[in-house]
């Protein structure tokens, strides 16, 4: 297995600042959205994350031109209608989120195109998307009636529909408004739980209208975005990491700027408050399209909590390393209706489970989340990462509280989403 790293920290502390990197959600819809509008696009702050580079490489193949310098991006597109057709099958690589808004994106060109991804892409349903953008008109052919990648589009004019979504989900909800924009007629979502609602917010950057009234999003089709630029702020489920080290390692102090704290993303703010975390959230800019802050935290005495319902959707990405910051807070903490994590890059139930015991976590699966009894002192041990980014930090942030070493078989995947996450690591032990 490639890039097996051992991880031996004897009383580390934590402290120091870190700027952390673009948020990938929104990196990727710099891109696509950019590639839709006709004129130069330019993006500041981008993720340099596998998955943004896969979003990228797409366009490129679309003949988009696309210049990366640094975290600035340059977009200059001829607009959606003058996309070529692309000789070469789109590789969407590790990422869900190319792979379901590009769905809905390429059923409304004159465009046939053909998706495919990773081993773990080729797991994850694609029907939840496929189904309504079918009732648009879309044509999509894939495995077992397009549930799985390659998927096949051959793109043609839609219709809006009136969806209500039977999972919480931003990108099923995204790839739904970005085939509105080239369906006739009013596309309407209904959300039962809200979940990120960066489409919405970046489709009012590019000159678009879209109105949202208790959970129900209305766009009208036929819509010229407007290009513009981007400016993509910290990622909250990178700074996750280390709000949770920062938390549980002794003697530490981290400061994280520009940290998006977008209210359908910022769940795990409210989760630390709940369980007595010492940390500070000072909004930087409320104004912006995508509202930032600092935040500082600092090693702290935990109580467990439950995390259920509507505040699910929005920390989703940062259950695994709220798993094993309740393995340190003292009492159960219950984690319920979040059955959507067995269908991510892995299943991340049985896999923040099955690695948390390695250390010997109290923990237990339940169908829908997990139940762990803290406080428990971990010890080292073998972890597996299953190709997963968030299950890979996961457990390099655990190897900061077991003053053992632990091994984990491939942290190449860390990169998907967060390249530099071991310089950061690397740049705050021991200050
Ligand atoms: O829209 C997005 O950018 C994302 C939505 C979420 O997925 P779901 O829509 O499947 O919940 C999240 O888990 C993923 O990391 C990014
Ligand atoms: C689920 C994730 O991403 P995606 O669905 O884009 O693969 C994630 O980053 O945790």
């Amino acid at each position: 297995m490639s890039s097996t790293k051992i991880l031996d920290y004897t009383n580390p502390q934590l402290n120091g600042t870190i700027i952390v990197p673009g948020d990938k959600s929104i990196s990727h819809r710099s891109i696509m959205f950019g590639a839709i509008a006709k004129g130069k696009t330019t993006v500041s702050g981008f993720l340099l994350g596998e998955d943004c580079l896969s979003t990228i490489d797409c366009f490129r193949k679309l003949g988009v031109d696309i210049t990366v310098e640094g975290t600035n991006v340059t977009i200059q597109s001829d607009g959606m209608d003058n996309w070529q057709e692309p000789k070469e099958v789109l590789y969407t690589g590790n990422s869900g989120t190319t792979t379901r808004l590009m769905l809905g994106i390429l059923s409304g060109t004159k465009l046939h195109t053909v998706m495919t991804g990773d081993a773990s892409i080729a797991k994850r349903p694609m029907r939840r998307v496929a189904d309504p953008l079918r009732l648009m008109g879309a044509q999509i052919a894939g495995r077992e009636n397009g549930q799985y990648t390659p998927l096949a589009i051959q793109g043609t004019q839609l219709k809006a529909i009136d969806y209500t979504m039977p999972v919480a989900s931003a990108q099923v909800k995204s790839a739904i408004i970005l085939a509105g924009l080239r369906a006739e007629g009013t596309t309407i979502v209904r959300e039962k739980e809200v979940s990120r609602d960066h489409t919405e917010r970046m489709l009012r950057q590019f000159g678009a209208q879209i109105t949202v009234e208790d959970g129900v999003v209305y766009f009208e089709g036929g819509q010229q975005l407007k290009a513009t630029h981007v400016n993509v702020p910290g990622d909250i489920s990178s700074a996750a990491f280390f709000l949770v080290a920062g938390a549980i390692v002794p003697n530490s102090n981290i400061v994280m700027k520009n940290v998006g704290v977008n209210p359908t993303r910022a769940g795990i703010i409210e989760v630390l408050e709940n369980m007595g975390a010492s940390m500070k959230v000072e909004v930087e800019d409320e104004t912006a399209a995508e509202p930032t802050a600092t935040i500082t935290i600092e090693t702290s005495n935990l109580k467990a909590t439950t995390i259920e319902g509507d505040i699910i959707p929005r920390l989703i990405d940062e259950i695994p390393i709220l798993a094993l910051l309740a393995t340190q807070a003292e009492g159960t903490t219950i984690i319920r209706d979040a059955e959507e994590l067995k269908v991510k890059e892995t299943d991340r139930i049985t896999a923040v489970v099955n690695e948390l015991k390695k250390l010997g976590a109290n923990i237990e699966a339940t169908d829908d989340g997990m139940i762990i009894h803290g406080p428990t002192k971990l010890h080292g041990g073998k972890l597996q990462s299953y190709g997963d980014h968030r299950i890979g930090m996961m457990g390099a942030i655990a190897a900061l509280i077991t003053n053992e070493p632990v091994e984990i078989d491939d942290t190449d995947c860390i990169a998907v989403s967060y390249p530099t996450f071991f310089d950061h690591v690397n740049s705050l032990l021991n200050k």
